[in-house]
């Protein structure tokens, strides 16, 4: 488990300020109260599982995007990594869940994304493919950083880690290599959006509070395994 706290910025901590609301409502669900109590249905994290790994190929073309935006040969490389990552680390871990759990790795692959899934990543394209280096920082950090902090609560909340399901999953967003990873995103944001005009930086603002959204939406849709009406 991973002790490094995470130090906001000026701007990250307006960032932080504008959605911890949100965030505290995603902690609330009942999809990560049962998963941190081990009581989480099977069938419902089956379902989030096989979203979440179709939303993280969209969003590993963010940091593709970042990588391509970048104006330097260090940010462009701590994107690709971050790119790197998210296919081989955090989606190794969803082919291993599916795995146990009888999923194969062409269904994963050609999970049909539900109406959030497609609202949350095509929210975030649109940005990269419009917008700043800033606003794909700004798009991308809620999911980073809230993953980031629900993985340090949930490690340390008595009992968590004792259900053998959702171990690996909490294990994983409370991790030192996820944390210095979120904490990396944490201080871009804070030296991209230095200087920036008042307009700019609400702007930016509006993608984080907006990808905060989706995140709750997110946690939501899987706990009512939401389908296409027709
Ligand atoms: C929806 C969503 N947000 C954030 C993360 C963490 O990267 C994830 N795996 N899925």
């Amino acid at each position: 488990m991973q002790t490094e706290t995470i130090i906001t910025g000026k701007f990250t901590g307006r960032l932080y300020e504008s959605s911890k609301g949100i965030w505290e409502r995603s902690h609330r669900h009942p999809f990560l109260e049962e998963l941190k109590a081990g009581t989480l249905d099977p069938a419902k994290f089956i379902y989030y599982l096989k979203q979440d790994y179709v939303y993280l190929i969209d969003y590993a073309k963010m940091f593709a995007y970042g990588s391509i935006k970048a104006n330097d040969l260090l940010t462009m490389g701590k994107f690709s990594e971050l790119c790197h990552s998210i296919l081989n680390v955090e989606m190794g871990l969803h082919r291993q869940y599916a795995e146990r759990f009888g999923v194969t790795r062409e269904e994963l692959e050609s999970t049909e994304p539900s109406p959030t899934t497609i609202a949350y990543t095509k929210y975030l394209l649109d940005v990269a493919a419009h917008g700043s280096l800033a606003e794909v920082a700004a798009a991308v950090l809620p999911c980073m950083w809230s993953y980031r902090e629900i993985g340090v609560l949930f490690a340390e909340a008595p009992g968590a880690l004792d259900h053998p399901l959702y171990r690996d999953w909490i294990l994983m967003y409370s991790s030192e290599e996820f944390g210095e990873l979120t904490s990396w995103c944490i201080g871009i944001m804070d030296e991209l959006a230095e200087g920036l005009p008042e307009p700019e930086l609400a702007k930016l603002e509006q993608h984080f509070i907006m990808a905060s959204k989706l995140e709750y939406m997110f946690w939501d849709m899987a706990y009512r395994e939401e389908e296409w009406p027709a």
